[in-house]
């Protein structure tokens, strides 16, 4: 990538105790960019996600986003930035309905003004327009994920890490999650893909990245990583 990337991590280092999670990873997206962030269970792919975002504090190396260093900014100042990030599990608030549970993240994004009509927009975008004033605990599964992602995405963010949005779900509920994050990405959205449903993250990524026990062993056109010998040993001895 000649231009500055999006996003770019270097030499990117987490520990846990004396365990290292991540080791001395260099990872970039592009503006726009899809990428598939691929690996076994343990292999580094949501604390690499909690690096760039801010829940975790990296040990080494750097994270930028456009041209500012963001790896010592607090979640909400990333957030702010435009890197924003989903989790694994849906956290709604429960005790909120869900165009409410939509302002929480406004706010945490300092984008307070015309909320009624980001929130309103962001419903309609991912299909939950009918079920605002529903309880989080009402929502199905496939609902609770779109509630997920129109929380990640109505602080209109340039970058979007989604962290497997789709496990539990049937493969038509998978097909509509996928449409949707490609909806996202015509907007202008550059999306980090992290999912462990493979035919997910072919259909959509532009990019493979693998981690394996803390690093990255390949990085590039998804059928040519799929190919290479060393991702198929990791999935194999999975
Ligand atoms: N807070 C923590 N304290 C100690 N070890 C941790 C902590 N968080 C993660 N780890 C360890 O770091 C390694 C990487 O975990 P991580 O969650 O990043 O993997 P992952 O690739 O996202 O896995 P999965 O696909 O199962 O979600 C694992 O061995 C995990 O047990």
């Amino acid at each position: 990538m000649s231009e500055l990337p999006l996003f770019h991590a270097q030499g990117l280092t987490k520990r846990f105790g004396g365990f290292v999670a991540l080791d001395s990873v260099d990872f970039e997206v592009g503006a726009g960019e899809r990428v598939g962030l691929i690996g076994p269970n343990g292999s580094g792919k949501s604390t690499l996600v909690g690096c760039a975002s801010g829940s975790l504090r990296n040990d080494g190396g750097a994270v930028w986003f456009k041209d500012r260093r963001i790896d010592r900014l607090l979640p909400h100042q990333r957030v702010r930035a435009g890197l924003v990030r989903s989790f694994q599990l849906p956290r709604p608030f429960r005790g909120l309905t869900v165009a409410e549970n939509l302002r929480v993240p406004l706010v945490f994004a300092g984008r307070q003004g015309r909320a009624q009509d980001a929130i309103d927009d962001a419903l309609e975008f991912v299909g939950l327009a009918a079920r605002r004033e529903a309880m989080p605990q009402d929502l199905t599964q496939v609902d609770l994920r779109k509630l997920d992602l129109a929380r990640a995405t109505v602080a209109k963010p340039q970058l979007l890490f989604v962290d497997e949005a789709m496990a539990g779900l049937s493969h038509s509920e998978v097909d509509e999650i996928i449409a949707l994050m490609m909806r996202m990405n015509e907007r202008g959205v550059a999306i980090v893909m992290i999912e462990h449903i493979m035919r997910a993250v072919t259909a959509f990524s532009q990019r493979l990245v693998v981690l394996v026990a803390g690093r990255k062993i390949a990085d590039g056109d998804p059928e040519q990583v799929l190919a290479n010998v060393e991702v198929q040993r990791a999935y194999l001895g999975e």
